[in-house]
């Protein structure tokens, strides 16, 4: 179901996490973040920097040791967030039809209607003919097609995302920015997505929200400017080119600090 544009879906109040334990861990410090509901927001920072912690946070898969995140997603009877990881986010032992089913499934739509919803967004995914497969008949980056159509037909209203194309070839992972746009444009669920790459997060986000390394803070919120539909020809204008070396200008200090103090 889409969401109202305009209203906040996430709103993150201060949120801070320490891990506890032989040594305690602050992975996050002092969060607050505004997302607005059907906008796309991308998470850059240095590796180990709290980002997955973040997303957990907002997912409620994790809780935080201080703050709060409000959430104003619609509600009904299917998980107001869907995940998808970097990798292991299918059910070895489900065929592609189970495993885009398994959400409807789980909410316990008929079966009729869970298979037709699946097979549309099997197609969407581009991977009509492959119903039957299993995933350890199907490459990588079909497997993640898999984990992408599943997220979008369980309808939860948000998506959280956690470097899910970083394992994927240059070629596929460009072939699947585009198609991930494309179905974010027709659908404008509240995706919030981590990634390493500055280009991808260019090209998929509204706002770029880039951390500082460990305790993860926001260090900087940047609109990305560029019209929708978006397409990867945008990567070869100045324009994107100049907004690449920004980030990565923000983005150098925190990764060099990170290097020397893990
Ligand atoms: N369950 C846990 N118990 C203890 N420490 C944890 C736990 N989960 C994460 N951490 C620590 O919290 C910090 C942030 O981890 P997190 O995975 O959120 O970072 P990240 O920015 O997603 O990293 P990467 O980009 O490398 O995936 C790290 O120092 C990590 O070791």
């Amino acid at each position: 179901m889409p969401v109202d544009a305009g209203t906040t879906a996430f709103e993150i109040d201060d949120v801070s996490k320490v891990f506890v334990g032989k040594t305690p861990v602050q992975a996050l410090a002092n969060i607050n973040l505004e997302l607005r509901a059907g906008s796309f927001t991308c998470i850059v920072g240095p590796s180990g920097c709290g980002k997955s912690t973040l997303l957990r946070i907002l997912g409620d898969l994790e809780t935080a040791t201080q703050g709060r995140v409000i959430t104003n997603l619609p509600s009904s009877n299917v998980p107001k967030s869907a995940f998808v990881f970097q990798e292991h986010g299918v059910f070895p032992w489900f065929n592609v039809l189970q495993n885009v089913a398994f959400g409807e499934q789980m909410a316990a739509v008929g079966k009729r209607e869970r298979e037709e919803h699946a097979r549309h967004w099997i197609s969407e995914v581009g991977l009509t003919g492959f119903e039957q497969a299993y995933p350890h008949q199907l490459s990588g980056g079909m497997r993640q097609r898999i984990a992408i159509a599943r997220a979008f037909a369980t309808g939860s209203p948000s998506l959280l995302m956690d470097e899910p194309l970083g394992a994927l070839d240059a070629q596929t992972r460009m072939l699947m920015q585009e198609q991930l746009v494309r179905l974010w444009e027709a659908e404008r669920k509240t995706v919030v997505l981590v990634t390493h790459a500055i280009e991808e997060a260019l090209l998929l986000g509204d706002q770029i929200v880039v951390m500082s390394a460990r305790p993860g803070r926001i260090k900087e919120i940047i609109d990305v400017p560029f019209p929708r539909p978006r397409k990867v020809e945008i990567e070869g204008t100045e324009e994107f080119a100049h907004m690449r070396q920004a980030i990565w200008e923000s983005l150098r200090d925190e990764v060099q600090a990170s290097l020397r103090y893990s």
